[in-house]
This record gives structure tokens, C-alpha cells and sequence, in this order.
């Protein structure tokens, strides 16, 4: 069902900006295992935690869904009355992929959590209340300056004893400590099959567009949102998940 990513293997003239187009949404299961550290960890333990805080007859929102992973992971793992999941993606190829994926996992597994897609901007797009939400790996492709005002928006519309669960590619504000995990993070592309241009060439189709933050800036941000607790959950290497509290 899907391929192997070989986006990045032949030499390009120019390099563009990296977007969630039908190729990439084709080799994108391949492609995340193999560039994010912790990836299938994050997924199930994502199913997990949002098993501890699902309130009965509650949404769950999945933004930046991609082809629903976290999605996914949660259907499996939440056994709560009337909660219900929100997959949000504004890339078409990708929210068209998220469907057939998940009527894939309606048609393998019986009664399942409900869960639905929707195609929508998340700076956009207005939240219902809800216990659980899911920004795994999209943060970082949302513009710094709006980065605050979608946080405030997710604290709104959380209820008490709701979380959000944000997980992103951490920057090092100091110099070494961003050497030596760049490193191990290329050390860990080469050993999944990357070569030496892949990696450059990804480097530069993503570093326009995706702006990590220190995890200091992430916890401040946080705190100015609304989110009086947060701690990391889960780090590998430069990418690192955490837990925001609605208290
Ligand atoms: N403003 C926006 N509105 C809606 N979607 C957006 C926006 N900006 C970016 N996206 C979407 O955020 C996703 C980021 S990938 C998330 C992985 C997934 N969460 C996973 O658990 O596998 C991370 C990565 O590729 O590193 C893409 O599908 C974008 O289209
Ligand atoms: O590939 C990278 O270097 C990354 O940081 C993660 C990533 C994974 C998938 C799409 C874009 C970025």
C-alpha cells in the first residue's frame, strides 16, 4: 500500500520547498519510520495516553493528521463511550490517503472508535470541546508567529482534565549539544538507507518551511497559552514529545 521514499535520490538542478503533495502522501509511512527517531513509539503510546484522558462523550482531535497514524493508534487503544475522533489535514493527498486507511482499519477491526476526516486549515478551523488533542509533528510547519494563537485556541476548547500531546523536532540553543544530535539524527538516516544527498537535498526542501523550536520556547509558549503543567514524555535524538494539561 505503500512505497519506498526515494523523493530525495536523484541529484535535483533546484530543490523546492517540501509539500504534501500525492508523492509524497505514496512513500510517507516509509519515509517518517526512517527520518523521525521514536516514531512507531510515539504512534502507540500516543493510543495509550489518549487512553488515560478520553472523557465519555468527548472529541478528540487529531490536526495535522497526515494519513492518520495517531489516528489510528488511538481507535485502538481508547475504549471510551461516545468519544469520537476529528483528523484534520489541509494537504488533500494526504487527508484522501487518511480515509482509505482508516476504512481499511473499519473494515479489519469490529467496533472501533468512530473517527471521521476533515479537510481544513487548524489556524482556521474552529474547536468543539474536547479531551484529548493530538499535534504530533505539525507545530513545526506552522508559522512561528501563529504558533501561540493555534495553542490559546487548543486550551479554549479543551475540557478540564484534558490534554494536548505535542510532539516535535527540537533546536538546541546550545551550539554542541545541536552538533552532536544533527549528527546522530543523520547517523540514524544513513543506517535506515538514506544516502549522503538524500539527506542534503530533504535538508533543504524542508528547512524553509519547517522551524523547530527550543524545548524551553515550547514550554514557555505553553505556559502563555494557558497550560499552567507540562513535561516531555518521550525524547530520541532532536525529537521529543510532550503533555500540556488543561487543569
Ligand atoms: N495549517 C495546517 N493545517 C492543517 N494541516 C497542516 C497545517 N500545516 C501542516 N499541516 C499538516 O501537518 C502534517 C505534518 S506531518 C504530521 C505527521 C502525523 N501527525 C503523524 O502522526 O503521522 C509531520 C512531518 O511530515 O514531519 C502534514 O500532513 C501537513 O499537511
Ligand atoms: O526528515 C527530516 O529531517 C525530519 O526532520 C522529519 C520529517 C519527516 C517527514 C517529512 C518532513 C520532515
Amino acid at each position: 500500500m505503500s512505497d519506498i521514499d526515494q523523493l530525495f535520490s536523484r541529484p535535483l538542478a533546484q530543490v523546492g520547498d517540501f509539500v504534501f503533495d500525492q508523492d509524497v502522501a505514496r512513500v510517507f509511512p516509509d519515509m517518517i519510520k526512517r527520518s523521525v527517531p521514536g516514531y512507531p513509539t510515539i504512534i502507540e503510546s500516543i493510543g495509550l495516553i489518549a487512553g488515560q484522558y478520553a472523557q465519555v462523550n468527548s472529541l478528540i482531535y487529531d490536526l495535522g493528521c497526515s494519513l492518520g497514524a495517531a489516528t489510528q493508534s488511538m481507535r485502538r487503544h481508547v475504549q471510551v463511550e461516545g468519544c469520537r475522533v476529528i483528523a484534520v489535514d489541509n494537504a488533500a493527498a494526504m487527508l484522501e490517503r487518511c480515509g482509505e486507511y482508516l476504512q481499511a482499519q473499519d473494515a479489519m477491526v469490529e467496533s472501533l472508535l468512530p473517527a471521521e476526516t476533515r479537510q481544513a486549515d487548524i489556524l482556521e478551523l474552529s474547536l468543539e470541546p474536547c479531551s484529548v488533542v493530538v499535534l504530533n509533528f505539525t507545530l513545526q510547519f506552522v508559522p512561528p508567529a501563529e504558533r501561540l494563537a493555534l495553542l490559546n485556541k487548543i486550551h479554549q476548547a479543551l475540557l478540564p482534565g484534558g490534554i494536548l500531546i505535542l510532539s516535535e523536532k527540537l533546536q538546541f540553543a546550545d551550539l554542541a549539544t545541536q552538533e552532536n544530535l544533527e549528527r546522530l539524527h543523520y547517523a540514524f538516516k544513513r543506517a535506515n538507507g538514506y544516502s549522503d544527498l538524500e539527506i542534503a537535498q530533504k535538508r533543504s526542501a524542508i528547512e524553509r518551511i519547517m522551524l523547530p523550536d527550543t524545548l524551553e520556547c515550547h514550554q514557555q509558549r505553553l505556559v502563555k497559552a494557558g497550560f499552567a503543567h507540562s513535561h516531555a514524555w518521550f525524547q530520541c535524538l532532536n525529537f521529543c514529545s510532550m503533555i500540556a494539561y488543561r487543569d
